[in-house]
């Protein structure tokens, strides 16, 4: 039986040290990293290949750098993007600004790209409800708003980024065609298994 090979290019946008990077390592790698925040030079590249049934999905992700010193790099990294997964820190409020920016610059830019809104480091707010900064319904009402959907995570601890892929799946929609770049049959994935590279690098 031939296997059906599907590419979905994903970009990852929002404020520096929101958790882009982090949301990224629990999804591919089932970990957080400890120790030192470094910050995302340019952008960094993950191939993340998924079997559903017949066919292998590979996400292609971008994580861009969310510093604004890189906002024009970041602008290629969304071109042809069939998904952006929007983040914003929920014990940080500029961050949600930031995101308003990102899916303005989406909606004026990338009309087919599917904007998926992430509130980052639920743990926090579960530990202290006073660190919230962003309420859930302003959230949820601005997700309704851009037809973009809603969802908190935590990457220390996995919460809703999906110890297998379901939370990641469902929110990317890869039932839908939408989100593919192309699709070919009879290619087999090979070693392009989870390969993680660097297009650039990360500093200290
Ligand atoms: N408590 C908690 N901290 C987190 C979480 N996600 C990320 N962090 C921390 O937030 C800081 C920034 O995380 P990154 O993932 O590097 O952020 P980024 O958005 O990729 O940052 P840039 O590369 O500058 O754009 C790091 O110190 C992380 O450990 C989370 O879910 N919970």
């Amino acid at each position: 039986m031939s296997t059906i090979r599907v590419d979905a290019k994903v970009v990852m946008l929002g404020k520096e040290s929101v958790g882009k990077t982090s949301l990224v390592e629990r999804y591919v790698h089932h970990r957080f990293l400890v120790g030192p925040y470094q910050n995302t030079i340019g952008a960094a590249f993950v191939a993340k290949p998924i079997q559903l049934g017949e066919k292998v999905v590979t996400l292609g992700i971008w994580d861009t750098a969310g510093s604004e010193r890189y906002e024009a790099m970041s602008r290629i990294y969304y071109r042809g993007a069939r998904a952006a997964i929007v983040c914003y820190d929920l014990t940080d409020s500029s961050s949600f600004q930031r995101a308003r920016f990102w899916v303005k610059e989406l909606q004026n830019c990338e009309e087919q790209c599917k904007i998926y809104l992430c509130g980052t480091k639920n743990d926090l707010i579960t530990a202290d409800r006073s660190l919230r900064q962003i309420d859930y319904h302003d959230a949820q009402d601005f997700a309704e708003e851009i037809g973009a959907q809603y969802f908190e995570t935590s990457s220390k601890t996995g919460n809703n980024v999906g110890e297998s892929d379901i939370v990641m799946l469902r929110t990317l929609d890869l039932s839908q065609t939408a989100v593919f770049i192309h699709e070919e049959s009879g290619v087999d994935l090979g070693q392009k298994k989870d390969s993680y590279f660097y297009s650039c690098c990360h500093n200290n």
